[in-house]
């Protein structure tokens, strides 16, 4: 079974941004991945702010993203690019941390100014941490996404429909990776 690493870099205690990676692992499990999902803002932050590798919940979550063969990265838009918090973590993974694996970046953000924060600011370090292929990503504004009292993100056809539209590329990439090179490619 194929296991994915879903990373959040929210600081809200009640996040839209999370509610968001929640529904993407639920579908991703029911697809019968192993999900296992990484809240940056639970990580010991003096351990983030000073780089503590060896520390046992950053070695720990360091190793959930190594053993990952897809990774999902969601982040709220702080000042126009991914938060600080997800830079800290990012930070601390060896440099081709992400290498072999496929990414799809996740963002949401308060205005549509920065929508293209997805592929200025968090496509180019995925892709320095050696991501294998970043996948087409989405944003989506803070006004159209709804928290139920439970925390859950309330999902309608038109959401669904935008998340299945990224998940699935998502899902066939990481499935692709599994496959032996075509003998050309190989040979090459
Ligand atoms: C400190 C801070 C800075 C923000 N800067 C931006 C920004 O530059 N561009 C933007 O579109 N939204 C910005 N926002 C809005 C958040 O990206 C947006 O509300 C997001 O959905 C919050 O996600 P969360 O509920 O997961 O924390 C900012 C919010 C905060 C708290």
């Amino acid at each position: 079974m194929s296991g994915i690493a879903i990373i959040t870099g929210s600081v809200s205690a009640r996040s839209k941004t999370s509610a968001l990676a929640a529904r993407i692992a639920a579908r991703l499990v029911r697809e019968g991945f192993r999900v296992t999902t990484i809240h940056v803002r639970e990580l010991p932050a003096e351990d983030l702010l000073f780089g503590r590798v060896d520390s046992p919940a950053l070695a720990d979550a360091a190793r959930v993203v190594a053993e990952a063969d897809g990774v999902v990265i969601a982040t709220p838009i702080y000042k126009a690019s991914y938060t600080g918090a997800l830079k800290a973590f990012l930070d601390l993974l060896p440099q081709f941390g992400l290498a072999g694996k496929a990414a799809l970046p996740l963002a949401t953000g308060g205005t549509l100014a920065h929508v293209l924060a997805i592929d200025y600011a968090l496509r180019p370090v995925l892709q320095s941490l050696g991501a294998r292929h970043v996948v087409a990503g989405l944003f989506l504004l803070d006004k159209a996404l709804r928290l139920g009292e439970d925390g859950l993100l309330d999902v309608d056809d038109d959401l669904g429909s935008k998340l299945e539209e990224i998940v699935k590329p998502f899902i066939d990439s990481v499935i692709r990776q599994g496959l032996p090179l075509p003998a050309r490619e190989v040979a090459a």
